[in-house]
């Protein structure tokens, strides 16, 4: 009676024909090929609770396309510009990433450790992650290459870190940012000597080899003139994305009938760039809401 009714309510619609309650159960089973059983072979690669999900993505092989590409050395803006709007574009796209951070090759995203996105599969997480990373970086080179052509299809690696407290999680970006420091002071000096310096590339290495970070800093400022902390802050900190609130002044056309327009404030999340110390304690206290409670 009930199916009847609902059927004559739906009465338009072509799947809703009556059918014994038996022939329902039936057809359901049916629908389960003798082939379903291989589902049960799929692992649960959910992640643990509470903790924040890293994906971290690196370049497949840069060296490589850094070369062929005519990557300018030791920093080209143009690819680094190109990592940074590809990292956005994932934040846009992607939900409940709170903070990433990139230099050279990489870019590590941070999803807040209470969200439920893809049931917290790791490999959803990192594959939704990797491809709209690199679609991006395809799609955005225009922006940044003007007419240099990108020769080839690039590809980026992803894996998926879990780290249950605030300081685990802090460790990991000063870690990524420390990386960034090292390699970019040997850069820095590396291709000093070589391009101002007219050393070939083998001298070079010869030169550094056993140097400490503070003989490196005394290189390029008794021989070159350089004082490394004057050096760019977007090559010597990376770049670090968050969100932030910014208050917009749009106009609103009213509905009223002298169709008044108004001027109307809105608060609106933007993802904000960064090149600062992320190792010390004053971005995290000026951006308290990046980090959730470790007590919750
Ligand atoms: N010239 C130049 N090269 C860059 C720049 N950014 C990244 N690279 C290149 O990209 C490489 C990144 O290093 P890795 O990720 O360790 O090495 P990889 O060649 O990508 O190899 P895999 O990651 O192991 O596949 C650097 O060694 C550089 O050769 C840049 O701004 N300028
Ligand atoms: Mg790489
Ligand atoms: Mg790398």
């Amino acid at each position: 009676m009930l199916i009847g009714k609902a059927c004559r309510i739906l009465g338009r619609v072509r799947c809703c024909v009556v059918k014994p309650l038996a022939s329902l159960s039936l057809s359901s089973n049916m629908a389960k090929s003798k082939f379903e059983y291989v589902r049960n072979f799929e692992t649960d690669d959910t992640c643990l609770r509470n903790c924040y999900i890293v994906v971290r993505l690196d370049g497949r092989n840069f060296h490589r396309f850094a070369e062929q590409h005519k990557f300018t050395k030791p920093n080209d803006n143009r690819a680094l510009g190109l990592m940074s709007r590809s990292a956005r574009s994932v934040m846009e796209e992607l939900e409940d990433i709170v903070i990433a951070y990139g230099q050279s090759d990489e870019f590590s995203f941070v999803f807040k450790r209470s969200s439920t996105w893809f049931k917290r599969r790791a490999s959803k997480l990192m594959t939704h992650v990797a491809s709209q990373f690199s679609s991006s970086y395809v799609f955005y080179w225009k922006e940044f290459f003007l007419d240099q052509p990108i020769l080839y299809p690039p590809s980026f690696d992803g894996r998926v870190i879990l780290y249950p407290s605030n300081r685990n999680l802090r460790d990991y970006l000063s870690w990524r940012q420390a990386d960034c420091h090292i390699n970019n002071l040997y850069n820095t000096v590396f291709w000093t000597l070589v391009q101002r310096g007219g050393m070939t590339t083998a001298q070079a290495e010869d030169r550094l080899k056993g140097t400490l970070a503070a003989d490196k800093n005394e290189i390029l400022f008794s021989e070159f003139d350089i004082n490394y902390n004057n050096e760019s802050d977007l090559h010597r900190k990376g770049t670090t994305l968050i969100w932030e609130k910014r208050d917009e002044t749009v106009i609103k056309r009213m509905k009223s009938p002298d169709e008044e327009e108004k001027h109307v404030i809105r608060s609106r999340r933007r993802v904000q760039a960064h090149h600062c110390d992320i190792i010390g304690e004053q971005f995290w206290e000026e951006h308290p809401d990046i980090l959730e409670d470790d007590n919750s």
